[in-house]
Formats: C-alpha cells, sequence, structure tokens
C-alpha cells in the first residue's frame, strides 16, 4: 500500500490548478483509493491534489523585492494578474505599489465581491481538471513566445513561489491600461457579482440530456424511432402522412447469420487496429497527469478495408444481402450495442475513481447512458476510441457503397444515379477526413468529457452506420435526377462547408497543439489563467462554433441531392442541428465553468454561437 508523505492537518503549499502558482493550504484528508489530499486554501476554497502537487513549506524560499516576474507573461503587469482569484493573494498592503495605488482601490472593491464567492470544490473536467476561473484577461496577438511555455504547464516553474508580483512600465502605458482597467473592472465586479450565485455547488451533478428520464426515454425511443424510419424509407409512398409504417414481427427481425456477419465485420476491425502501423500520440492530460498513448492508424485501416471489400467484390461476393437485410442488420448492430454496453456498465463499476468520467453522476441509469469510465480500455485496446471511428464510421461508407450497387441493380442502371454518385462521394469525403484527421478526435468532446456508455456506443455502431447513410437509403427507392448546374451548386455549398469545417477544426487543433505555431502568429487570442488560452480572431472570431457551423452546411448538402418530394432525406439536417445546438449548449456549459470570466469576455467579443447574426 503506498504511503502518504502528508499528514491531516499538515500546513503545506498546494500548487493552484492550472497555474505554477503555490499557496498556503492545509491538508485535510487523504483518500488512500484515488491517492489524493483534499486540502483547504486560506479563503476556505476546498480542492483534491495529487502528492506531486504539494510541497513542504521549507521547499519555498520567499523572493524579496519589486519585479519578481519569471517569464515575460507575468511581466506584463499588475493588470491580467490583480483578476487572478487564486487564494493565496498576498494581503493589499503588500500589493499595493506607487504606480499601481490607483488599481489597487478598484482591486480592493474587486476584492470584496470575490470574498462572497462560495467556496467549492472543484470537480474533475474532462481529461483534465475543472476550474473556477474568476480571471478575466486581455487580448493580444498569438505572437508572443511565452505562450508555450503557458501552455505547456512549464513544471520548471514549479518551485519558484512567487508572493508579489509587481511591474514598472512607462507611465504612458500606465494610463493606457489603467484607463482599459477601470471599465474592465467594473465588467469584471458585476461578472463576479452574478457569479457567485452561479457557482456549482459542492460535488453538485447537473445531469444533461434531461436527467434520469431523458435519458431513459432517449434509450428506448431512439432504437424505435431509427426502425420506423428504415421502414418508412422503405415504402413507396414515405410521405409522413403513411405513418406509421406496417411493423414487422421482431422475430422477422433477427437472424443468426447476419449477426454473424456483422460481428466478424468489428472483428476485422478491431484487427486493423491492433496493427502495429501508425504514429503513436499522447492524448490530453488526464485529471490525474496521465496521458494515455494513442495509434493512428485510421486511415490504414480505411485502406485495408477497402482493399478487403475491392477483392471480395472482384470474387462475387453478394453485396446486395446487407440491403436486403438492412433492418437485421441494425438489429443485429442494436444487440452488440446493448451487449457492450452492459459489459461497460458492469466493467465500470470496478474502475478506480480517476478512471470515471467527469459526466458521470452516481445515478445507475444515468451512467449507464453517459458512461461511467472515460476511457475504459482491455491492455491497449481503447473501446471508445476504436469505435468512435472505426466500425461505426468505415461501416457507413460501406452501407453507402451498398446502397449504390442496391440502387443500380434496382433501377436497372449501367451507372449509379448522379444523386447517389453526390451523396457517396460528399459523405466519403466526411469519413476520409476524419480518419486522415484521427488525432483531432482527441480533443473532442466524446474523448475528453463523455464515458463511454450506451449513449456513443449506440451512436457510433448504430446511428452512424444506419441513419447517416439514410439518403443513400432513401435513393435506392426514391431515385432524383438532379441537373448538373443544380448539381454544381450542390458540390460549391459542399465545398463551402467543408472549408470552414476543416479550417475551423484545424486551427484549434494547431492552435491547441502549439499555440506558439508561426502559422497562427496573426491571431489574436483571450488569456486565460488555467494556461489555456481562447482564439478570438480567425474562424474562431467568426461564431463560437464555426466547425459546427460547416458540419451544419455539409449536410445540407448532402440532403439536397435527393430532391424536394419528401421531408424523410432531411430527417439528418434537422436531427443533426437538434444535436449540435444541444452540444453547443453543452459546451459552453463546460466553457463558462473552465474559463469563467474570460470566457465571458469572449461571448462579448464573439456574440454569436452557430449562425452569423441569427444564433
Ligand atoms: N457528424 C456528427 O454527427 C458530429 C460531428 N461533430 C463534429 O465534431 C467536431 C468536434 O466537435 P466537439 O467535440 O463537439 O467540439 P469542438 O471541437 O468545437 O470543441 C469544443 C472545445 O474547443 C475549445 N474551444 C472552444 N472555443 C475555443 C476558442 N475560441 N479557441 C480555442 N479553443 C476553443 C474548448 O475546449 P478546450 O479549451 O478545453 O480545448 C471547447 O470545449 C466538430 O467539427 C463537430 O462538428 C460533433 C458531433 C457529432
Ligand atoms: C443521442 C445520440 C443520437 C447521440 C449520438 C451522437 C453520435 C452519433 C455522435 C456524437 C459525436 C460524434 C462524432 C462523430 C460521429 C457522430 C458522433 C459519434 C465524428 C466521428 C464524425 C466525423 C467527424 O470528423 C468527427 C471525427 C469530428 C466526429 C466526432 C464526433
Amino acid at each position: 500500500m503506498p504511503s502518504r508523505k502528508f499528514a491531516d492537518g499538515e500546513v503545506v503549499r498546494g500548487r493552484w490548478p492550472g497555474s505554477s502558482l503555490y499557496y498556503e493550504v492545509e491538508i485535510l484528508s487523504h483518500d488512500s483509493t484515488s491517492q489524493l489530499y483534499t486540502v483547504k486554501y486560506k479563503d476556505g476554497t476546498e480542492l483534491e491534489l495529487k502528492e506531486n502537487d504539494i510541497k513542504p513549506l521549507t521547499s519555498f524560499r520567499q523572493r524579496k523585492g519589486g519585479s519578481t516576474s519569471s517569464s515575460p507573461s507575468r511581466r506584463r503587469g499588475s493588470r491580467s494578474r490583480s483578476r487572478s482569484r487564486s487564494p493565496g493573494r498576498p494581503p493589499k498592503s503588500a500589493r499595493r505599489s506607487a504606480s499601481a495605488s490607483h488599481q489597487a482601490d478598484i482591486k480592493e472593491a474587486r476584492r470584496e465581491v470575490e470574498v462572497k464567492l462560495t467556496p467549492l470544490i472543484l470537480k474533475p473536467f474532462g481529461n483534465s481538471i475543472s476550474r473556477y476561473n474568476g480571471e478575466p484577461e486581455h487580448i493580444e496577438r498569438n505572437d508572443a513566445p511565452h505562450k508555450n511555455t503557458q501552455e505547456k504547464f512549464n513544471l520548471s516553474q514549479e518551485s519558484s513561489y512567487i508572493a508579489t508580483q509587481y511591474s514598472l512600465r512607462p507611465r504612458k502605458e500606465e494610463v493606457k491600461l489603467k484607463e482599459i482597467d477601470s471599465k474592465e473592472e467594473k465588467y469584471i465586479a458585476k461578472e463576479l457579482a452574478v457569479r457567485t450565485f452561479e457557482v456549482t455547488p459542492i460535488r453538485a451533478k447537473d445531469l444533461e440530456f434531461g436527467g434520469v428520464p431523458g435519458v431513459f426515454l432517449i434509450m428506448f425511443g431512439l432504437p424505435v424511432f431509427l426502425f420506423l424510419l428504415l421502414l418508412m424509407c422503405k415504402q413507396k409512398d414515405p410521405s409522413l402522412l403513411n405513418f406509421p409504417p406496417p411493423l414487422p414481427a421482431l422475430y422477422e427481425l433477427w437472424e443468426t447469420r447476419v449477426f454473424g456477419v456483422y460481428l466478424l465485420w468489428f472483428l476485422i476491425q478491431v484487427l486493423f487496429y491492433l496493427l502495429p502501423i501508425g504514429k503513436v500520440v499522447e492524448g490530453t492530460p488526464l485529471i490525474d497527469g496521465r496521458r494515455l498513448k494513442y495509434r493512428l492508424n485510421g486511415f490504414y485501416a480505411f485502406i485495408l478495408t477497402s482493399a478487403v471489400i475491392g477483392t471480395s467484390l472482384f470474387q462475387g461476393v453478394e453485396f446486395h444481402y446487407v440491403y436486403s437485410h438492412f433492418l437485421q442488420f441494425a438489429l443485429a448492430a442494436t444487440v452488440f450495442c446493448v451487449v457492450l454496453s452492459v459489459y461497460l456498465y458492469v466493467r465500470s463499476l470496478k474502475a478506480p475513481r480517476n478512471d470515471l468520467s467527469p459526466a458521470s453522476s452516481g445515478n445507475a441509469v444515468y451512467d449507464f447512458f453517459i458512461g461511467r469510465e472515460l476511457n475504459p480500455r482491455i491492455g491497449t485496446f481503447d473501446l471508445k476510441y476504436f469505435c468512435e471511428l472505426r466500425p461505426g464510421l468505415i461501416g457507413w461508407v460501406v452501407v453507402n457503397l451498398v446502397m449504390l450497387l442496391a440502387e443500380m441493380k434496382i433501377q436497372d442502371r449501367a451507372v449509379p444515379s448522379l444523386a447517389m454518385i453526390l451523396v457517396n462521394s460528399f459523405q466519403l469525403l466526411y469519413v476520409v477526413d476524419a480518419l486522415w484527421n484521427e488525432e483531432a478526435l482527441l480533443t473532442t468532446m466524446d474523448i475528453i468529457h463523455d464515458g463511454f456508455g450506451f449513449m456513443l456506443a449506440f451512436g457510433d455502431l448504430v446511428w452512424v452506420p444506419f441513419i447517416y447513410s439514410f439518403q443513400a437509403f432513401y435513393l435506392v427507392s426514391h431515385p432524383n435526377e438532379v441537373s448538373w448546374p443544380m448539381a454544381s451548386l450542390i458540390i460549391v455549398l459542399k465545398l463551402c462547408g467543408y472549408v470552414i469545417f476543416r479550417g475551423a477544426n484545424s486551427q484549434k487543433n494547431a492552435f491547441r497543439k502549439n499555440p506558439s505555431d508561426p502559422k497562427l502568429a496573426h491571431l489574436k487570442t483571450i488569456h486565460t489563467s488555467t494556461g489555456k488560452n481562447l482564439l478570438v480572431s480567425g474562424w474562431w472570431g467568426f461564431v463560437r462554433h464555426p466547425n459546427y457551423l460547416g458540419d451544419l452546411i455539409m449536410a445540407l448538402a448532402w440532403s439536397l441531392p435527393c430532391g424536394f418530394n419528401h421531408i424523410l432525406p432531411y430527417f439528418y439536417i434537422i436531427y443533426f442541428t437538434m444535436l449540435l445546438v444541444h452540444r453547443e449548449a453543452r459546451d459552453e456549459y463546460h466553457c463558462k465553468k473552465k474559463y469563467g470570466v474570460a470566457w465571458e469576455k469572449y461571448r462579448q467579443r464573439v456574440p454569436y454561437r452557430i449562425f452569423p447574426y441569427i444564433y
């Protein structure tokens, strides 16, 4: 059993999460399972810290004198520092300097607001630490070399305890900054006052998706809805007036052979995933500082799958079987997903606390849905990461190909229709793009925040291959002739969507990977005290979720080739708009918690969420 280094009641210095600053704390308790210490800061804030983030008092030597700033970012002056809500801030008298006396008064007023904040335990947030961050920061160009140091939480700074941080700057600059400061201080005071009531109480869980009743409905409703949609689409007249379609008996839908084919498909993808080809990268830091390793070989898996499919076609394998048993395949995938979800839930009961998803709540039904364990792994095999991109996403392309062949067969065509070609190529581009940029998946909400439970298992393995291929499925029995001018317009729309989607995602990923990337030097950022900054120009200065906007434009381009006879092929864009609006709200909530007032500032700078001037 590992021994603990610090005793209850001991006064030590604890690192303030996301910063390299240490403050005096008292050890309250120690959890031997998670190996975390509960510590109390002087202002009453309680936090859980790792042993590495705690140092004995004796390991610090307090610096004397004026400018103690150890990095260029600190040398920017007291302006940004004054906003830190870090609890160990020195008393007012110690912070006052001749040049800063005016500001000190404002700061004091603000401090008054600060002390009213409810002490809170910050709960785990994603693969990192959740922090209430009352620190609004300046907006600056992204060309300062110090950024990299900040973003990477330069641990070498850890041992330098900085008690006072002042800087001297020319009078002119001081006056200018004071003006800005006084405006900002008013804003901050207002924001902090508001936030006093917004701070989450200790360990309270905000259940998403309508809580337990909501997830219960989703879990039963989605599979039913899936079959209704597929049945509707098979009707000669798929108009909404013909709802509900005639329902087959459940036993008619079950075929063991189909289940076998599905399992074979899954296992082939497992095999490709395990191949020791492709780069190995590290994911974002977990709550305990660990970084999981991921092998990036999705694109190779796609190439190998294409080779297998091509060879099978050449060998005369009857792919029409998938079309004629489409509902049976959907049922096989659903059954597989339910079994997988039960396995995931049961194994999560034995998972250590540090491995649990920040979204999990302690409620069995909710956790079964959202997933209890963040990154369930069997050895190095990462179940969530695998399912997110492989069987479902690559499966979607194969299903589309099946539909293309089915269209040629059923409609007796020598070549596929232009509509089918457009749908197939647009969605192929989307999937290949996802696999080519596989690393970007590591910073998505699915990987960082949500656990692996029914929601993602069903989404990845059932919803994506059987609903995202809906347009192609529709075109098999409801042909639509698209003229070339119309096709050209749709292609332009798709390309516009793609440029926005890819541009936004790549810009953010590049920035998160290396904030001092010279290619991003022209972009403006908002500094936040979590160590991560926010882009406030470029794609991310256009709307707050430009990647969602691009994705939605592409979704529209996927539906248009199906014509305007029925609403059914537009189901995808309707569902997707709802999903992304809801997802945006979830992300907004998380970012507000993570970045505090800096996020409020971003919201002010970039007022629209997804659609410029609309939403
Ligand atoms: N086809 C489909 O069905 C679906 C597709 N998607 C697509 O997946 C992609 C990923 O989506 P998702 O994971 O939801 O979210 P995002 O990729 O948009 O990630 C959101 C995160 O980005 C960071 N961020 C937000 N604003 C900024 C900023 N201004 N500067 C820098 N970083 C910022 C924050 O994390 P932090 O600061 O911690 O880095 C935030 O939590 C999107 O393109 C989306 O369209 C998503 C869902 C379904
Ligand atoms: C309630 C319900 C139906 C939930 C299921 C949602 C899932 C279908 C989606 C959640 C996030 C997803 C992502 C992709 C596919 C859909 C799901 C699983 C994604 C893999 C598609 C390709 C993109 O390039 C992407 C990698 C960015 C994306 C990640 C999120």
